[in-house]
């Protein structure tokens, strides 16, 4: 009956009648499960097929007596928040949610190439186009999150995946973070005075400095990540190096890194204007003038910004 929902919530009517639009809540038994594809830190994601369908989508589940012991609930439900705002090409995209009695489930896009970490492993590092075509989808991507005031926090290789055209899709947002405007741009130290310090702290090689200081984070923090980035798809390896995440992070609070022998000059020049120590000084950041001065960067040369989805990617499918 239309007013039932399958998932055992005793939702009001109103509910029902307001999206009888929408589609019937879903349920484990719909999905055929397969795969484990990762495990994130509170979650496990599936590869499933849709039994109606045969349609494949990942299936993030969480166990909720787990979230709730780990006081995560405040996380699930800004992931949630994440996904309905971003309404983007290059980005995992979340189609439906569902529970049952002890798990919540994400059905959300299966990017059926992988990783943009993996096609770096087996092929050391990127051609000069290559580079420049992904940096501009990255480059794009976050010009939508940041212009709606999400900060992904560890954008990294491993969360660039590929659908089956080969765009990018941008997963992973277990440790974003929504800001309002005027907080970001509010630099002065006391903004942080009363703000409860964030636990959070993205992955080592990627991580920038304020975030290991001040423990603040800004867009601009994935500014440079986008420069350790382009750094690592044109060299084959990522700016900051140590044995352990400690030396990786006393080089990063120095800045101190260097450019392998014949790095592309302008590719240079802009990885050197993303990884500046001060956010307020990377390329991209509101205080540099947003995003034109970036997306107009010599080394971006002659990208077509309007409709990189519909150009052909210069980067074959992995047959695996
Ligand atoms: C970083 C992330 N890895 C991944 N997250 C997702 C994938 C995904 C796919 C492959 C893949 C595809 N073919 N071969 C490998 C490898 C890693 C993936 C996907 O297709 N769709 C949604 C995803 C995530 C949704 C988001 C809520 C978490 C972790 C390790 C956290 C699961």
């Amino acid at each position: 009956p239309q007013g039932e929902r399958s998932d055992g919530q005793g939702t009001d009517n109103k509910m029902s009648k307001r999206s009888s639009m929408k589609q019937m809540k879903k349920k484990p038994e719909d999905f055929l499960f397969g795969k484990v594809i990762g495990e994130g830190s509170y979650s496990t994601v599936f590869l499933v097929k849709e039994v109606s369908t045969g349609k494949e989508y990942a299936m993030k589940v969480l166990e909720k007596r787990f979230i709730i012991k780990e006081h995560k609930t405040e996380y699930v439900h800004r992931e949630k928040e994440v996904f309905a705002m971003i309404n983007h090409p290059f980005f995992v995209r979340m189609y439906f949610t569902f529970q049952d009695m002890d798990r919540l489930y994400f059905c959300l896009s299966y990017a059926r190439r992988g990783e943009l970490f993996e096609y770096l492993n087996k092929m050391g590092s990127f051609s000069l186009e290559q580079t420049r075509f992904y940096t501009a989808e990255i480059v794009s991507a976050l010009e939508h999150l940041h212009g709606k005031g999400i900060i992904h926090r560890d954008l990294k290789p491993e969360n660039i995946l590929f659908g089956d055209n080969m765009h990018i899709q941008i997963t992973d947002f277990g440790s974003a973070k929504i800001i309002k405007r005027e907080v970001q741009n509010n630099t002065n130290e006391d903004s942080n005075a009363g703000r409860r310090r964030n636990s959070f702290v993205g992955t080592a090689q990627y991580v920038s400095p304020e975030v290991l200081t001040s423990k603040t984070t800004y867009c601009s923090s994935d500014l440079w990540a986008l420069g350790c980035i382009i750094y690592q798809l044109l060299g084959g390896l990522t700016p900051f190096r140590g044995r352990h995440e400690y030396e990786i992070f006393q080089k990063i609070v120095k800045v101190d890194y260097a450019f392998p022998e014949g790095f592309d000059p302008d590719a240079r020049d802009l990885v050197d204007k993303l990884i500046q120590l001060d956010p307020t000084k990377r390329i991209g950041c509101e205080e540099e003038g947003g995003y034109g001065p970036l997306k107009t960067h010599s080394f971006l040369k002659g990208i077509k910004w309007d409709d990189l989805i519909n150009q052909k990617p210069p980067l074959e499918p992995l047959n695996k």
